[in-house]
C-alpha cells in the first residue's frame, strides 16, 4: 500500500477532501500519515482506522517517507517546503491545491474529467507535481469542457459571481455577520408593514458605510453588495483571477502552441461556496443548439443540462440549488443577437468539490490505481 502524507487536512479545503474520502472509502486503498504545521503529536482526523500522532509538516526526513503527498496547506507552505523536499532527492508524487506550481512546467493541473489524456501522458512521462486548477476555471471546464474537447470554441468571455468560499473559510463568517449586522439594524422598521421601504433603504445603506461595520477580511461591504475585482492585478488593469482564466484553462487542455482566447471579469458576491459564471461562447461555426447541448450533456458524469425556461432555470441554476452536490449545472444556453455563432450559456458549480478538492482525490485514485 502506498504511504500518502496529509497536509492542510484541517483546513476547508481538507475537511471537504476528508469527507468525500470518507465517502469514497479511499483511506482503506493507503496508509495515510497526517501531518501538522502547528499540533505535532496532536490526533489526526477520523477516519474510521487507527493512525499515527500528527507528524510535523515542515520535517523532510518524514516527509520523504511518503510515496504520495496530497497538500491543501496554502501555497506558502507549498513554497517553503517542496523545493528542500526535491533537493534532498524525494521522488514522490505531490499533489497540491495551492496555485503556487500550477503553471511551472514541470506540473500538470489536474481535472480529469477534462484533462485524462494529458494527465495519462504526463504520467508516462513521469512527471511528479499534479496541481488543482482555479476553482473558476476547473467549474468552467466541468460545464462547457465538451465544447473545448470537440474544438469548437474560437473565444470566451466569463463574466463570474464568485463565492465568498473562495476567499476563505474568515470571509464566509464575515459575510454571514455582514448579513446579520445588515438585518438587525432593519429589524425595527421591517416588523412594522407601515414602515417606508425608503426608510428601511436608508437604514441599511447607512449601516453598510458605517466605519465599525465588520470588514476585516474582505476589506469592503459584500452583503447587500458586490466586489468588481478578485486578486492582485497582473497587467493592463487585468486581475489575477482573470488571468488565469486563459492561462490555467489552455494549460489543462493541453493547448501549447495556439492558446484559445478567455477574458472576463471576476466578481466577487455574497453566495457562500458556489461559483457562478455567465459565458459568452463565440462558436468557431454555427452549430445546432440541439447539438451543442448534446455534446455538453454527454462530456462527463457530473454537468447537468438546465432546459432554458424560467421555471427550471430559477429553482435549479442557482447556488442554493447546487450547493454541496457534486453536480454542475450549466443553463441559459440560447444564440445571441450579435449571430448564430454566438451562444450564451450560465453555469453553477460547487467551488470547495470539484473548484478544489474532488480533482486532488481523483488524482490520488488514479494514482493508487496506476
Ligand atoms: N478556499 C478555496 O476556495 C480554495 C483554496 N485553495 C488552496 O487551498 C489552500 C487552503 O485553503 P483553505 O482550506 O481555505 O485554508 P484554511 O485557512 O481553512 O486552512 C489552512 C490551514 O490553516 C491551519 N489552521 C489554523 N487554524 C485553523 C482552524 N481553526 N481550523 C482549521 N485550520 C486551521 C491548518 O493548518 P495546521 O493544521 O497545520 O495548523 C489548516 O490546514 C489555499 O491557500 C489555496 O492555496 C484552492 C482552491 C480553492
Ligand atoms: N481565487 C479563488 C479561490 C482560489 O483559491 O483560487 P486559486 O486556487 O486559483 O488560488 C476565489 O477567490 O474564488
Amino acid at each position: 500500500m502506498k504511504q500518502v502524507g496529509f497536509v492542510g487536512w484541517r483546513g476547508m479545503v481538507g475537511s471537504v477532501l476528508m469527507q468525500r474520502m470518507r465517502e469514497e472509502d479511499d483511506f482503506s486503498l493507503v496508509e495515510p500519515v497526517f501531518f501538522t504545521t502547528s499540533q505535532k503529536g496532536g490526533k489526526g482526523p477520523d477516519i474510521g482506522k487507527d493512525i499515527p500522532p500528527l507528524k510535523d509538516a515542515r520535517d523532510v526526513t518524514e516527509l520523504k517517507k511518503m510515496d504520495v503527498i496530497v497538500s491543501c496547506q496554502g501555497g506558502d507552505y507549498t513554497n517553503e517546503v517542496i523545493g528542500k523536499l526535491r533537493e534532498s532527492g524525494w521522488k514522490g508524487y505531490w499533489i497540491d491545491a495551492a496555485s503556487t506550481l500550477r503553471m511551472k512546467d514541470d506540473a500538470v493541473i489536474i481535472l480529469d474529467p477534462v484533462n485524462m489524456p494529458v494527465i495519462k501522458q504526463a504520467l508516462h512521462e513521469g512527471v511528479k507535481n499534479y496541481i488543482g486548477g482555479n476553482c473558476t476555471v476547473s467549474l468552467m471546464l466541468m460545464a462547457v469542457g465538451g465544447l473545448f474537447e470537440k474544438n469548437m470554441v474560437d473565444w470566451m468571455s466569463a463574466m463570474t459571481y464568485q463565492a465568498a468560499s473562495g476567499a476563505g473559510a474568515q470571509n464566509m463568517r464575515e459575510l454571514l455577520l455582514q448579513m446579520g449586522e445588515t438585518h438587525r439594524v432593519a429589524e425595527d422598521l421591517l416588523s412594522d408593514p407601515a414602515s417606508s421601504i425608503l426608510d428601511i433603504d436608508r437604514e441599511v445603506a447607512e449601516k453598510l458605510r458605517d466605519k465599525e461595520f465588520p470588514v476585516e477580511n474582505f476589506g469592503v461591504p459584500l452583503a447587500g453588495s458586490l466586489i468588481p475585482w478578485i486578486d492582485k492585478e497582473v497587467a493592463h488593469g487585468q486581475s489575477r483571477e482573470e488571468w488565469k482564466g486563459q492561462a490555467e484553462t489552455n494549460k489543462i487542455l493541453g493547448h501549447t502552441d495556439k492558446p484559445v482566447p478567455v477574458d472576463g471579469i471576476c466578481v466577487r458576491i455574497g453566495s457562500m461556496r458556489c461559483h457562478s459564471q455567465a459565458l459568452t461562447i463565440k462558436l468557431k461555426q454555427n452549430i445546432p443548439l440541439d447539438e451543442i447541448e448534446d455534446v455538453i450533456a454527454q462530456s462527463n458524469d457530473w454537468v447537468r443540462v438546465i432546459p432554458n425556461e424560467r421555471e427550471r432555470t430559477t429553482k435549479e441554476l442557482t447556488p442554493v440549488a447546487v450547493t454541496g452536490k457534486l453536480d454542475v449545472h450549466v443553463g441559459r444556453l440560447r444564440k445571441l443577437n450579435m449571430g448564430e455563432e454566438y451562444l450564451s450559456a450560465f453555469t453553477v458549480g460547487d467551488q470547495l468539490l470539484w473548484g478544489a478538492a474532488e480533482p486532488l482525490r481523483r488524482m490520488l485514485r488514479i494514482l493508487i490505481q496506476n
